[in-house]
Formats: C-alpha cells, structure tokens, sequence
C-alpha cells in the first residue's frame, strides 16, 4: 500500500519539524498539519519565515521549501482526517494535573479527543501513528474507541515514538538513528508497518529502521528517556562530589567516557535537566510501574527526578549562600532561559526553578535569552503560582541586550548553554559590574582561568570552589 495523503494531528515541537521533513523528503507525499490552535496555525503559514512558531536550526529552510507544495498548515481538522490514509498523533500528553495519578501520569485527554475525532470523521480505512509519547498500552484504548466508532472503516495503529532532540531536531529528523515502528502482527498489521517503512525508507537507511510489537515500541520511548536523564543525574550528582573532593566533574566525564562501554554523549553536568519531556516521561513511568506494584522499580527511576530538583535547588542555594546569605534588593543577572541552546522552548527549564528561588529571596532578578520572548518568561513563572504576578513583573526584567542585563549586576548566573555568551566581552562586563563581582556558570561553558584573570569570582559546576567559599 502506497501512502499518499498524511495527516497529522498537532503542528507543535514535534508535528511540526517531522512533517516538514517528511513533505521535503517525500514530494509525492501530500502532508497536511493541523492543530486546533488557530495562532500557531497562522504562525506556520507566515510569509515571513522568521514568525514560525517554533525556533530550530534549518527548519525554516526546510519549511521555505515543501510549504504550498506538499507541505499546508491548516484548522480543518476533519478535512485532513477525511482525505488521508495515514494519521499521525502528535498532540501533547503533559503530566496530569488534576484527579487520581495527579503529577504523575500523562494526562492522555488529548490522545481520546483525537481518537474521537478520527472514529466520528473517517468512513474509509485508515492506518493511525502514534507520534506522542505515551504510556505503554495506549494502542488498546485508541484501537478500542475506533472500533466502536459505529462506521465500517478499520484502523490499524502504529506506534512510531519521535527521539529528535530540541534544537538538533531537524539534524535529527534527517539522520535518524534509528526509526522505530511498532504494529500488530496479523497480517494487516505488517501491511500497515510496511506502509510506515516505505515512507521513512524514501532517506533513512533501511538497516536503522526496527520494527518491533507496539507494546515494546510505546515502551522503549519511555525507557530511552529514563536512561538519558538519568545519564545525566550521574553526572550531576558526581558534581556534586567534585565539588567537595576537589576532583573536575568534566575530567571525570572525559575518563569514564572513553570506556567504549560507558562512551562519552550525555556525560555533561548542568544546572540540572529541563524540556517538555525527561520529567514528564520518567514519571510516567513510574506512576506505571506502581500501578503494577513495582514500587522498587518505581523508586529506582523517581530517583533520577529527585536528583534533579537537588541540582536545581543546591545551584541557587549556592548564589545565595556565596553573596554572603543575602540577594535581597541584588541585582543578579540570568543568562539564559531556554532549557538547552538553540530552541525557544523553556519548559521546565532549570532556569525557571532558579529564577523563582531568588524571586522568592527578593533578589532583583534580570533575564536575557537570545530567543525566548519576554511574555513567556513571565508565563513560566505565574505557572508555579508562588506570588502573585504582578510580584514577578516587579522584581524580574527582562533584557534584550546582555551588557545592558549585566550592567551594575551583583552576580551573573549562566543556565543556558547558547554560544553567543562565550564571546561577550567579558572585561567590559566586569567593569560594569558591583564588585566583588560573581558569575556561577550552570553550565561549564566560559573559560575559568580567563575569568579568574579578569577579576571574577568564578564558580562552574562540579569543580572546586576557591577556598573562601568552600563549605566546610
Ligand atoms: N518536544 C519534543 O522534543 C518531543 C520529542 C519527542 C516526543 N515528544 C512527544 O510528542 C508529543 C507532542 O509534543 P510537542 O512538544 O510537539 O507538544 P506541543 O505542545 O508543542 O504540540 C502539541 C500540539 O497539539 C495540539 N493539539 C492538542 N489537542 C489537539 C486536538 N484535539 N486537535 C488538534 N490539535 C491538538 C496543541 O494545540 C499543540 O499545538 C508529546 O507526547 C511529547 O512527549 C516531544
Ligand atoms: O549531557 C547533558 C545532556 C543534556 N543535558 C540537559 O538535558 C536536557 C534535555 O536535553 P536533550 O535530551 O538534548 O533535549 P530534549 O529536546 O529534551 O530531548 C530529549 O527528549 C526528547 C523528547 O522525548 C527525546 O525525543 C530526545 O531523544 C531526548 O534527548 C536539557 O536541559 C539539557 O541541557 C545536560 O544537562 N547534560
């Protein structure tokens, strides 16, 4: 079976870039996006590229190519669902809120909404993807309300989770790893995964392509992110050891990295992991493993979540601490909002923890991010509700000239990678600045003996603080 017509069910971080490369590398697919939010919508259909609603390396590129040739943005939900074959889900599956596996479980309201949607609109056949991450077993409850959808139509649904990362995702999307389709194993079933393999075999290499039962594939989604966040709570912790033993967490990493068995991706200590997904997927699965009573299991992973709150928590423990117990009326200087460089994207990002920790302290506290508008900024803090947003206005700013952010500043914290900050000048940033002056690079990135040399008092994750401020 040929596809020819693809949908796909939300145009957000995901939908978005995949489709957009899947229309370039497939021109004689035709591929419609929808999404029920008519802003985000208008923002992809933007002449003016710079207006797409989501920041990626090349993607406007890509966009600027296959948009209007086989690559539309549109509302019309029931329209695209009508004249495709296949059907990607891609909407967002956050941690729930409200009710039983509050703060816990994915919150699949939106998954049933699409699965409803599909089963009232589509009177032909239809192969159904899951593009979202979900947990293990959603397959079974979509396949059951499909099938009760009262018209003669019969689904197949596929689980295809996405691995991209943000701001590598095009890059991604293009040189995939590996590409995972999970199906059933009756005979419709692997005619529906052959029709998925067909689509990505048009540029990725046949060898990364793995098809596997749909209950392994939904699985290994979840599995693929616990195991990188809690790379990454490896190292954090061993920072913190660093830290007080003298030893450098980057000259431990680069030691156990080059254990081919251990390699050396992922082994980056930061102020602690954000994106939409590490948490909200570990947790997950943990709420999974308990409702089947693994509660070793379950601890095991809602460790890796723990640790991260401690990063968060001890980084702007130390601000605090080092600006001799008091930021209150401190002007301290964020740079970076995003949660890793080169995206837009701030959820959860560890500046946002760190930021309401000094908030909360009544630090002055100004922001700069080359990317992140000024709106989202203070949306990311009303979401935590611990004052009242008129507060927030009150006591964080936002900047959009970094020298202007820093000037007269008391510290500097760096929580976001982005590579422009390496290149500042950072003599002119000292001058500017209350004396002592302080900068805690959450991010290893600046270079230590360069601002030691310049006259700060430099701190950077996981390695030795200079005598003075050593603990105990
Ligand atoms: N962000 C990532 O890097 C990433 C990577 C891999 C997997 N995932 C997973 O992919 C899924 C989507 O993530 P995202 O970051 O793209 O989310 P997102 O919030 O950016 O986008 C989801 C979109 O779905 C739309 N939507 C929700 N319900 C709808 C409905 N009934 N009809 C039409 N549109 C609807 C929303 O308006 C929104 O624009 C999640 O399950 C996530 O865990 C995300
Ligand atoms: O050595 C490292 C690597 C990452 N991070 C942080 O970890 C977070 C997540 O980074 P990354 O994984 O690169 O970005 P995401 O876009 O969140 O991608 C993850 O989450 C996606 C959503 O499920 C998956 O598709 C990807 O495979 C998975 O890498 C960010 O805050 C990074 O700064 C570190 O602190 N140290």
């Amino acid at each position: 079976m040929k596809i020819k017509n693809i949908c796909c069910i939300g145009a957000g971080y995901v939908g978005g870039p995949t489709m957009a490369v899947i229309a370039q590398q497939c021109p004689d697919i035709n591929v419609v996006v929808v999404d029920i939010n008519e802003a985000r919508i208008a923002a992809w259909n933007d002449a003016d590229l710079n207006n797409l609603p989501i920041f990626e390396p090349g993607l406007d590129a890509i966009v600027k190519e296959a948009r209007n040739r086989n690559l539309f943005f549109s509302t019309d939900v029931e329209k695209a669902i009508t004249n495709a074959e296949m059907i990607f889900i891609s909407v967002n599956t956050p941690t729930k809120t409200y009710g039983k596996g509050k703060g816990m479980a994915a919150d699949l309201k939106y998954i049933e909404l699409c699965a409803r949607q599909i089963a009232k609109v589509a009177k032909q056949d239809k192969i159904i993807v899951e593009k979202s991450t979900l947990p293990v077993r959603t397959a079974s409850a979509i396949k059951s309300i499909l099938d009760n959808s009262g018209n003669k139509a019969s689904f197949q649904i596929l689980s295809n989770p996405e691995f991209l990362a943000e701001g590598t995702a095009v890059q991604d999307l293009l040189h995939p790893d590996r590409v995972l389709i999970g199906g059933d194993t009756s005979p419709e079933g692997e005619k529906a995964i052959q029709a998925l393999v067909d689509v990505y075999a048009q540029w990725v290499p046949k060898n990364r392509i793995l098809t596997t039962n749909v209950w392994s594939s939904e699985l290994s989604k979840l599995t693929a992110n616990a195991f990188l966040a809690q790379r990454v709570s490896s190292i954090n912790a061993m920072s913190e050891i660093c830290e007080k033993t003298g030893a450098d967490v980057n000259e431990v990493a680069k030691a156990i990295g080059m254990d081919t068995r251990i390699g050396p991706k992922f082994l980056k200590a930061s102020v602690g992991f954000g994106g939409s997904c590490f948490q909200k997927d570990i947790l997950n699965l943990v709420y999974i493993a308990k409702s089947y009573g693994l509660d070793e299991v379950a601890n095991y992973w809602e460790q890796v979540v723990l640790m991260n709150n401690h990063q968060k928590q001890r980084f702007s423990d130390h601000i605090v601490k080092t600006l001799y117990n008091t930021v209150s009326g401190k002007k301290i200087t964020l740079l970076g909002w995003a949660f890793k460089k080169d995206t837009n994207d701030t959820r959860e990002s560890a500046a946002i923890q760190v930021a309401d920790n000094l908030l909360s302290e009544q630090a002055h506290v100004v922001v700069y991010d080359p990317k992140v508008a000024s709106e989202r900024i203070y949306a990311d803090l009303e979401y935590l509700n611990t004052r009242l947003p008129e507060q927030n206005r009150q006591l964080l700013t936002v900047e959009k000239d970094p020298y202007k952010a820093c000037k007269n500043a008391h510290a500097i914290a760096v929580l976001t990678e982005w590579d422009e900050f390496t290149t500042y000048n950072w003599q002119a940033i000292f001058d500017a600045m209350e004396k002592p002056a302080f900068v805690f690079d959450g991010r290893g990135i600046l270079n230590q003996q360069e601002m030691e040399d310049i006259g700060f008092i430099y701190y950077k994750i996981g390695s030795q603080r200079p005598n003075f401020m050593q603990s105990n």
